[in-house]
Parts: C-alpha cells; sequence; structure tokens
C-alpha cells in the first residue's frame, strides 16, 4: 500500500476545506473522468484525496504525467491500494471482470482497514474525509461511509442512457426482456422508458446477453447499480442537452442527481476562466506517441478517420483485417490506435500483410496510444471508428467529430444507438465486422453525408460547450454540487 501522505496526523480545525475521497474503478475510463473531477473540486478550493490500485498508480505517474498536473493544487493527495490481481494481469477482454471479485475480496478490507488506521486519512492540514466519492461496484466503500457517518456520492462514469438500462435490469427481467437471447434481438424494448421505438434489445448493455438471469457478471452489475440509491447523491458525467429526457426519468428514481459533465471540457473551460491557461496532461496508463500529431499536420482538412477502441477492447486477427481492408478499401487516410495488448490471435496472423501495409503507407498512421483529446480536435481528423466507450464519445462530441461506432461490450452497446438513432451523429455497425460494411460506412460519413453528419455535429459540440461555460447546466449544477460538499462541514 502506497501513499504520498507523509504529514502526521492531528485533530481538525474548524476552518479547513472539505476532504472529498474520490475511489474509482481503477481502469483507465473510469480514472480519467474521476481525475478530471478531482481536479475541479481542487479548483473550487475542495481538498481531494485520490485513491487507485497500486498497478494503475504506478502507471500513471509513468506516463499519465499526473504528478505535475497535481502539483499546483496543495490540497490533493493520492492514495494507492493493491486491486488484489498480479501485475502481469492483463485488465483488458473478459478479464477485466476479474477486477470485480478482486476488488471485493482483498482491496475492500484493506480499504477499511487503511481508512481507521489512519484517521479517515487526516493530518495536519487535513480534515478527515468528510464525503466519499465512489464508482460502480466499489460499494463497500458505501457501506464504509454509511457505518461511519460520512456522506456517500456515487459517480458512476457511463451515459445517463446506458446507467438507466442498467438501473431498470430487474423490470426488464420481470418483462421478459433480458435475458436477451439469439432471435429476439431485434424487437423493441419496452420497459424501458424513454427509449420507446427506437431502442432494441441488441442495444442493451451487454451483460444482458446471456442464456440464464442467474449469470453471476449480470446479477453483481444489477445490485451494484441498485446500491446507487443507498447514496446521498449521485453524478453522471453528461449534459441537459444531450439526455435530459432520460435524466429526468433517472431523477424520479434519484432526485439527488448532478449531471456536470462533458468532465474534459468542463475542467478545460474552469481552467482557462481561473488559471488563464490548460496544461494538457492525460491520466494516460500507456506512453502516449506524439508523432501522430506531426502526422496529422501535414492531412488535408477533415480527411483522416481516427480509429480507437479504447483500453479494453480486444480485437482478434481477422476482426483487425476486416477494418484494415474496409478503411483501405474507402480510398480515406487513417490514424489507428493499436495497442499493444489489442490483439488476439497467432502473431503471424495478427500482421496486416506486408504488400496491404505498404501499398498504403502515406495514407496510414499506427501508433500505440495516442495524446486523443488532441487527436480529435485537430483539423486533420473528419470521423471517429470507437468502440463507443464513453469518455471517447463525449470527447468526440466536444469536438464535432462524427462517429462509426463498434462497440464491444457493457454500456457501449446503449452509447452507439444513441449516437446513430437519437443524436444522429454517426453510424452504429454493432454485431457486424465486415470489410464491405465498414468501407461503405466510412465512405458515408467522410463523403457521401458528410456536411450533414458534420453540421449536426457541429451544434451538439456546440451545446456541450455552452453547458459547461458560465450559466450551462452542467456549470449550474458543479456549483450546486460543491455548495453541497460545503454544507457538509458547517
Ligand atoms: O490512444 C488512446 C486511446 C484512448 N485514450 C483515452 O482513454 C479513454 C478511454 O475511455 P473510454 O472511451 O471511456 O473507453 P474505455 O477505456 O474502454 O472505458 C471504460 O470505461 C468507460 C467509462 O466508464 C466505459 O464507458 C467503457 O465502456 C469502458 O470500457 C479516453 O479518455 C481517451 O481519450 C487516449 O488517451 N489515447
Ligand atoms: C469492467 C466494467 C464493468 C462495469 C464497468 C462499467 C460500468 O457500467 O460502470 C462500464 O464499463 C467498464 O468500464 C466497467
Amino acid at each position: 500500500m502506497a501513499s504520498t501522505e507523509k504529514t502526521p496526523m492531528n485533530h481538525q480545525e474548524p476552518k479547513l476545506p472539505p476532504h472529498v475521497l474520490i475511489f474509482p474503478l481503477p481502469i483507465q475510463g473510469h480514472i480519467n473522468s474521476m481525475l478530471r473531477l478531482a481536479e475541479l473540486l481542487c479548483l473550487s478550493d475542495v481538498d481531494v484525496t485520490f485513491i487507485t490500485s497500486d498497478f494503475s498508480y504506478n502507471r500513471i505517474i509513468k506516463h499519465g504525467k499526473v504528478d505535475s498536473r497535481f502539483a499546483r493544487y496543495p490540497g490533493f493527495r493520492f492514495e494507492s491500494i493493491t486491486d488484489g490481481l498480479p501485475d502481469d494481469h492483463p485488465r483488458a477482454g473478459e478479464q477485466v471482470m476479474d477486477v470485480f471479485p478482486s476488488l471485493k475480496k482483498v482491496t475492500g478490507p484493506l480499504f477499511k482497514e487503511m481508512m481507521v488506521s489512519k484517521d479517515l486519512l487526516a493530518s495536519e492540514n487535513r480534515r478527515p474525509v468528510t464525503c466519499i466519492i465512489s464508482d460502480c461496484i466499489i460499494s463497500f466503500a458505501i457501506d464504509f461511509a454509511i457505518e461511519k457517518g460520512i456522506s456517500i456520492v456515487y459517480f458512476r462514469t457511463i451515459s445517463a442512457c446506458s446507467f438507466w438500462a442498467f438501473f431498470r435490469m430487474q423490470e426488464l427481467v420481470e418483462a421478459d426482456e433480458i435475458p436477451v437471447k439469439g432471435k429476439g434481438m431485434d424487437l423493441l424494448v419496452k420497459s424501458l422508458p424513454g427509449t420507446e421505438g427506437f431502442l432494441r434489445r441488441r442495444d442493451l448493455p451487454g451483460f444482458c446477453r446471456v442464456d440464464d438471469i442467474n449469470e453471476p457478471k449480470l446479477q453483481e452489475i444489477k445490485f451494484e447499480t441498485r446500491q446507487n440509491t443507498r447514496a446521498h447523491a449521485a453524478i453522471l458525467n453528461t449534459f441537459e442537452d444531450l439526455e435530459g429526457p432520460i435524466l429526468s426519468h433517472i431523477r424520479s428514481q434519484i432526485p439527488n442527481l448532478y449531471s456536470i459533465g462533458p468532465l474534459h471540457s468542463h475542467l478545460k473551460s474552469r481552467l482557462q476562466t481561473k488559471t488563464k491557461e490548460f496544461s494538457e496532461s492525460s491520466g494516460s496508463l500507456w506512453e502516449e506517441d506524439r508523432s501522430c500529431l506531426t502526422w496529422l499536420d501535414s492531412q488535408p482538412p477533415k480527411s483522416v478517420i481516427y480509429v480507437s477502441f479504447g483500453s479494453i477492447t480486444i480485437i482478434t486477427s481477422d476482426q483487425l483485417l476486416e477494418f484494415w481492408y474496409g478503411l483501405v478499401n474507402s480510398g480515406q487516410r487513417f490514424l489507428w490506435v493499436m495497442r499493444p495488448d489489442s490483439i488476439t490471435g497467432n502473431d503471424s496472423e495478427s500482421k496486416i500483410p506486408t504488400e496491404l501495409e505498404e501499398g498504403t503507407k502515406a495514407r496510414v498512421y499506427t501508433v500505440d496510444w495516442a495524446p486523443q483529446e488532441e487527436v480529435l480536435n485537430h483539423p486533420a481528423i473528419g470521423g471517429f471508428v470507437t468502440h463507443s466507450g464513453w469518455n471517447s464519445t463525449l470527447e468526440s462530441i466536444v469536438a464535432g467529430v462524427p462517429m462509426i461506432c463498434w462497440p464491444y461490450f457493457g454500456d457501449q452497446l446503449t452509447n452507439s444507438r444513441f449516437v446513430s438513432e437519437v443524436w444522429k451523429i454517426g453510424l452504429d455497425m454493432k454485431d457486424t465486422c465486415d470489410r464491405v460494411v465498414i468501407e461503405k460506412m466510412v465512405r458515408e460519413v467522410m463523403d457521401v453525408k458528410k456536411e450533414e453528419f458534420l453540421e449536426r455535429a457541429d451544434q451538439m459540440a456546440k451545446l456541450a460547450r455552452k453547458s459547461v461555460r458560465e450559466g450551462g447546466s452542467s456549470y449550474c449544477n458543479f456549483e450546486r454540487f460543491v455548495e453541497y460538499i460545503r454544507s457538509l462541514i458547517l
């Protein structure tokens, strides 16, 4: 168990700021949005302790430059704790789900022990923790907070639409719409208010695709989502103009809900206002290869498709080739993030044939990991082939970049349907991986319907940026949230 906190414990001072403990699921997509929330709170003069796994901590310090990013906030501290998995565990693909039992079994008890032995993380200039903001499946933090009389806020880092589907799983089971089975995949879902007429069973979160409702992962995620009702408040990384109708449905069950996103844009906006600067720092678990920005500099405006499937997706060598052929045959330029651990299959099969690679060198660039926000905002980018992870979706929305969605698991299956059918800022190719379909969709987004996609994406981007500016919905909701945090120490 490592800690950046070295000061001895002491008694609380009445004038000390509130102290919030933030506990994300220790994987990239969750760490990114929670770090952004942490920085927003620091900007509002709230003390923050950010707890993550030893594994993630070591990597974000090494690659994500987070120590320099947070050095300017004296009220910020990191704590790290084991996630219970060996260092060489992949924490990707199907195996990412191993984090669930391991956190519960190993991390939960250690967390409680640490909190008690460190006097709720109090120190000379720091109160004991006054509020815990915890992620999905960290319900041991909810138990602990309730036991100690500490305020507990639940921050689920996914979209409101997918959260709502998770939240209503019991009703979906009772209506016989889960488990989702082969033949009924295209039937419209009837028991998820707000999604009538466009959401099919295949668009429900991936965990619903089981044969048996007693499948442990489905039961686990259903149980953990309902823990939300035990929290004093909830946060979602979304904005009213994007998901207002669904947010209203959620508020009927969870009234104290703050929509404060898109967090990356919110943070940027407040940093620019408050400090007149915005230093880029990612919190990445991988080394960013910035050479792709130089390559983009030499490409024409809106001519490049950015391809990235986030931090967990694993693709087979066959799927890789389908994508490669589809992209090459579309005639477009593309920049592809191929995470080193993201391709399965025998090494020789997963290689792009040399002649295919040679023939396309001028219009293709690949990297292991990219500075994604900067890439999406580069003028050369015209489209994004994405797995529909929620951070990627929001980053694309703010950058005004239309998407081609190839969801891999979980919430992504719902996000991609909203992208294509509700917001109409992209296409959804879920459940297919065929070079002909890929080529067709790329042509549609980059050529045939380019103007209409760009126009809608641009309108949504404007609404997103408006929401985080002074007076915007997310801006005001965050102000209210900080007032709530302050009210806990009055
Ligand atoms: O080369 C890359 C690729 C990604 N990213 C960043 O990594 C994050 C990826 O997050 P996300 O798009 O949400 O995908 P995942 O990493 O897959 O995130 C997990 O967490 C999300 C938030 O809960 C969920 O929506 C996803 O389904 C889940 O897989 C984003 O901030 C990207 O900007 C980079 O910086 N460089
Ligand atoms: C490991 C995955 C299980 C659930 C998490 C999640 C969520 O619903 O909050 C989304 O995708 C993954 O990051 C997590």
